[in-house]
């Protein structure tokens, strides 16, 4: 098994990511929500998570209204978090960051 989809402990890869927390569900997952400015800050944001999220096939499941995205992270393939989720958060923390967005 590859590094990038070893699963990894929720819990450890939390403590380096303090705008995220467990999600509980089927398998397991972290997640975010995030308030922007208007939807056009939103949908913004999604976009450039997007284009991140289609070159390296690993895809975000979210959920958005008006300002607001939820945003859940868990790999498929491997039923759990894997360092692709812990990329892919590091990525979105740096976007939402970048674009002033509220937690
Ligand atoms: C076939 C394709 O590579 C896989 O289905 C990819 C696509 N995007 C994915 N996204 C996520 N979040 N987890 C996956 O396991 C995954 N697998």
């Amino acid at each position: 098994m590859s590094e990038m989809t070893e699963r990894l402990d929720v819990n450890e890869v939390l403590k380096s990511l303090p705008s995220w927390r467990p999600r509980d569900g089927d398998r397991p997952a972290i997640e975010r929500s995030l308030v922007f400015a208007d939807f056009n800050a939103a949908f913004g944001f999604m976009a450039r998570v997007a284009l991140l999220a289609d070159k390296v096939d690993h895809h975000p499941e979210w959920f958005n209204v008006y300002n607001r995205v939820d945003i859940v992270l868990t790999t498929h393939d491997a039923e759990g978090v894997t360092r692709r989720d812990l990329d892919m958060a590091r990525f979105i923390d740096e976007v939402a960051a970048a674009m002033g967005a509220k937690a």
